[in-house]
């Protein structure tokens, strides 16, 4: 069926009642992202106009170089008011967790997967993507454990939960465009980075250590030290 993805709101409206609930959260999707490419051809800075990507995730402004994002605004240099939902998720094999860190992290510093939500994605969707895409895990289990605004560089809502893999079903990919390294850790191990949880000591003598506890990443380690069933548990 052809559908005119500019038409009026009744009239997507009665396209979407002819639709199974898979296309018609693709005509959904596909609407909210051409009426957000529509709206955002000029850049708010520069006044010039913004050039989309080929894949139409993002537009750019040549001049500025901002980048526009359908979820916030996230360059540095443009305060955002808008705020971007990220997911963030601890893996846990039961008896071990997954944690990741980036290049740009402080020196040592490891923590959980985390990831922008893409528009059109539940919550469910954007963990199950986020962690298959950066170490290559299918997840079985996902539990919501908590979320925070976080304003660094700019507003996100994140979104905290617990996850779990199959039995045996361990083995990761790293991701090396988005990641630096990502292992598997011992209970052991992270109880013992969270006693002795001081960056500065750590950053000296190489081991390894978590986010601060002003940050959900922490709190999400420091529930699963407490419980480490907790990813296994019914939602
Ligand atoms: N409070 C906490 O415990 C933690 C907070 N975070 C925050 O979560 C956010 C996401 O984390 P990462 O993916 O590791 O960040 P990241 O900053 O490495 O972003 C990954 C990629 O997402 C893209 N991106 C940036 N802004 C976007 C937007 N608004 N919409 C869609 N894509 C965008 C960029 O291309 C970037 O290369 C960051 O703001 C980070 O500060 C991350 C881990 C722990």
């Amino acid at each position: 069926m052809e559908i005119e993805l500019k038409g009026s709101f009744t009239d997507l409206r009665k396209a979407l009642f002819q639709l199974n609930t898979k296309d018609a959260s693709l005509l959904t999707t596909a609407q909210a992202l051409l009426r957000w490419h529509d709206a955002h051809q000029f850049c708010s800075r520069s006044g010039q106009p913004t050039k989309k990507n080929v894949a139409g995730s993002k537009r750019v402004c040549p001049s500025s170089k901002i980048i526009y994002y359908p979820q916030a605004p996230t360059r540095i240099s443009i305060p955002s008011s808008q705020m971007a939902p990220v997911v963030i998720t601890l893996v846990s094999d039961g008896t071990r967790c997954l944690l990741a860190r980036q290049s740009s992290f402080p020196k040592g510093m490891y923590s959980a997967l985390a990831g922008f939500c893409d528009i059109g994605e539940s919550l469910e969707e954007a963990v199950r993507r986020e962690v298959a895409e950066e170490v290559g895990l299918e997840l079985e289990r996902l539990k919501y454990s908590a979320s925070q605004h976080w304003s660094f560089p700019n507003s996100s809502l994140m979104i905290a939960c617990h996850a779990s893999v199959k039995p045996g079903q361990t083995e990761i990919q790293v991701n090396l465009k988005e990641l630096e390294a990502a292992g598997w850790f011992s209970h052991d191990e992270v109880a013992t980075a969270l006693r002795r949880n001081n960056p500065y000591t750590q950053q000296q003598n190489g081991t390894f250590w978590l986010p601060p506890k002003l940050a959900i990443a922490h709190q999400l380690i420091k529930e699963w030290v407490e419980k480490p069933s907790c990813s296994t548990l019914p939602a």
